[in-house]
């Protein structure tokens, strides 16, 4: 049965007043940003969380976009368990895909839809401080192989004053997934994981990752097969069990890093689905994937 207008509002009505005046993370994929279109829509469900007083803070990806711009100079893009190998010339074709090109289109339209954006890469305000993750040990025809995976990060501290102060004021904070060494170089960091270190260390309320699936799915064939609620515990040997797989790993992974610190909850929901968001904060029957 379909809820009359007015129902639609007023059930959202307890959910906006728990989630008041809260932090919320939410994670773009560059799965979930398929089309100019999809992009707007989730860019206007989050100015209008801001309008109903919750703080949003975006952490985007954009792996699609890094790769397409890699084979159109030439380059083989390649992973490494999920992680782009990244090489100095990646680096620099990943900074200009994130920074210069995602995160001033997702500033500009939170402007346009009447937000105040601000982009942010981990240099800024030292917040994002990290290391190159160390060569990676594998067996190639039986002999054990040294990979070096390149500018590849992982955080050390997160330093989320700046984010803090920004909130306060009434901006919505953009994050490339960028980190900062110690000697001052560029890393790259999968945006999930980003996003997952992030929320802990804002203590936000919620982590919101959007991809483009419905969820966690049992068969990745299946998309009937969304597991709605997973428990911290169960994590593990669903990725044991190659349930989990992919860039699926590091989304659950940065989901129980956030819940592991105190965040309440953490969601994976399909972003290609207009509005998928607010059917996910404000009405009863929830959409995704919830972790907690
Ligand atoms: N159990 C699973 N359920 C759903 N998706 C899965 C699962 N295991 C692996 N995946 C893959 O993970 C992908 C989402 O991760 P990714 O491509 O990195 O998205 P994004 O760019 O949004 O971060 C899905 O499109 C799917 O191919
Ligand atoms: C190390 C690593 O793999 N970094 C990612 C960063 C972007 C990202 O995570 O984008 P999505 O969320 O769209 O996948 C990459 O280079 O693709």
């Amino acid at each position: 049965m379909e809820l009359k207008r007015e129902n639609v509002l007023i059930e959202a009505l307890p959910y906006m007043q728990e989630f008041y005046d809260s932090i919320m993370v939410i994670k773009v994929g560059g799965n979930a940003m398929v089309s100019a279109q999809i992009m707007e829509d989730i860019i206007k469900d989050i100015v209008l969380l801001r309008y109903v007083g919750i703080k949003p803070v975006i952490v985007h990806g954009g792996g699609p976009e890094i790769t397409e711009k890699m084979e159109r100079m030439g380059k083989k893009a390649e992973f490494f368990q999920g992680l782009r190998i990244t090489d100095d010339e990646t680096m620099e074709i990943a900074r200009m895909v994130l920074v210069g090109n995602i995160n001033t289109k997702i500033v500009s339209l939170i402007g346009l839809f009447g937000g105040k954006g601000v982009g942010f890469t981990g240099y800024d305000g030292r917040m994002i401080l990290g290391h190159k993750q160390a060569a990676k040990h594998v067996l190639i025809d039986g002999v054990e192989t040294e990979v070096d995976i390149g500018w590849v990060g992982e955080s050390e501290v997160i330093n989320p004053e700046i984010l803090h102060i920004m909130l306060e004021k009434g901006y919505i904070p953009v994050i490339s997934p960028i980190a900062v060494d110690a000697k001052g170089n560029a890393l790259n960091i999968n945006a999930d994981t980003v996003a997952g270190d992030i929320a802990a260390a804002l203590h936000a309320k919620k982590l919101i990752l959007m991809t483009d699936v419905s969820g966690l799915l049992r068969n990745i064939k299946d998309p009937g097969s969304r597991i709605s609620r997973v428990k911290l515990d169960d994590i593990d040997l669903l990725i044991e069990e190659g349930v989990i797989s992919g860039g699926m790993i590091p989304k659950i992974k940065g989901a129980a890093v956030a819940v592991k610190s105190g965040v309440e909850r953490a969601h994976i929901i399909n972003g290609s689905v207009s509005h998928s968001m607010l059917l996910e904060l404000f009405t009863d029957g929830g959409v995704g994937t919830m972790i907690y």
